[in-house]
């Protein structure tokens, strides 16, 4: 069997009262692209912070390809890109590409990193890089000694859209160089990049799934419907397609209908709203940032 990228089991972290990480196991396989998501506090740069040596965790254990995390042996297989990474401001890319390969005693793989950053050719010192340009650099630093595990660590989140799409595209046309470990706030990001997510809050595992799972178990649609709400609510419940429903609202309603078949409930639904007889105001998809709610929930 293939060796797991990451295994993480029972890990425990505390700062003075507060626990960071209690009990966490999640494991990834060798070649995943991974998201590691939840809200603030929930633990993932405390996470980060273990498995890259920074800190110690209380109990428990991580490994990296089997070595312990911490060790030189575990460092050795990590890259590791920071949300916004900094550089000697008079040094050009591929100086500091030279420098790290020749810290990490990585491969020279200087010029077809740059090319595949799009900073080839760039002779600019990185003073005068914009954020997005910093981010990319970062990344070929991060990929430079050739690692095995690739953690990145909010790397967007200095970014404007535009600049968060180039670098979404960038990381998935790296696939396949390394396993990713891609931490963020958003679903919605990590579905750009990742096939699978650990999501994590008040330091514990909620899941650990791949996204179209994800997608598919937390599909649905609000309705915002007023008049005899009742009367739908009661064909609603009928139905085989309706997994679950919740009701707020007063004279105007919001209906929020988890669904097991979307097509189904697409095609069935308006019918269903005609012969009930309420006025629908509007009818959305469930987005990712519901999924990401219904899964973090509003336990800080
Ligand atoms: N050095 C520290 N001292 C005390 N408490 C800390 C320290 N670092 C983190 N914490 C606390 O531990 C918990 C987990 O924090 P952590 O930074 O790991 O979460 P996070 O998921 O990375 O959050 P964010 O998305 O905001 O970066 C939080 O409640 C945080 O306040």
């Amino acid at each position: 069997m293939a060796e797991r990228a990451l295994v993480v089991t029972e890990l425990t972290k505390s700062y003075g009262e507060k626990l960071a990480l209690d009990g966490l196991s999640v494991s990834l396989e060798d070649g995943a692209a991974c998201a590691l998501v939840g809200p603030n506090g929930a633990g993932k740069t405390t996470l980060i912070s273990i498995l890259l040596g920074l800190i110690a965790g209380d109990s428990g254990r991580a490994t990296i390809f089997g070595d312990e995390a911490g060790s030189i042996a575990a460092r050795k297989h990590i890259g590791y890109l920071p949300d916004v990474p900094s550089f000697p401001g008079w040094m050009r890319a591929d100086e500091v590409l030279h420098l790290s390969r020749r810290l990490s005693g990585g491969d020279d793989v200087v010029d077809p990193l740059l090319e595949a950053v799009g900073l080839a050719g760039n002779r600019r010192p990185v003073r005068m890089f914009s954020r997005g340009m910093k981010q990319r650099l970062g990344l070929a630093q991060a990929l430079v000694s050739s690692p095995r595990l690739l953690i990145l660590d909010e790397p967007t989140s200095a970014l404007d859209p535009a600049g968060q799409r180039l670098f979404h595209d960038l990381v998935r046309s790296l696939r396949g160089r390394a396993t990713v470990l891609y931490s963020t706030h958003s679903l919605g990001e990590a579905e750009q990049v990742c096939d699978s997510a650990i999501i994590v809050n008040a330091g514990r595992l909620v899941r650990q799934s791949s996204m179209d799972n994800l997608i598919r178990e937390g599909q649905g649609l609000f309705l915002d419907v007023s008049g005899p709400v009742d009367r739908l609510v009661d064909l609603l419940g009928r139905v085989p397609w309706v997994s679950a429903l919740d009701r707020s609202g007063a004279t105007r309603q919001t209906l929020s209908l988890r669904v097991a078949d979307l097509e189904t409930a697409q095609r069935e639904l308006p019918g269903l709203i005609a012969s009930s007889g309420v006025v629908l105001h509007s009818l959305n998809p469930r987005g990712l940032a519901d999924i990401f709610l219904d899964l973090t929930g509003d336990s800080r």
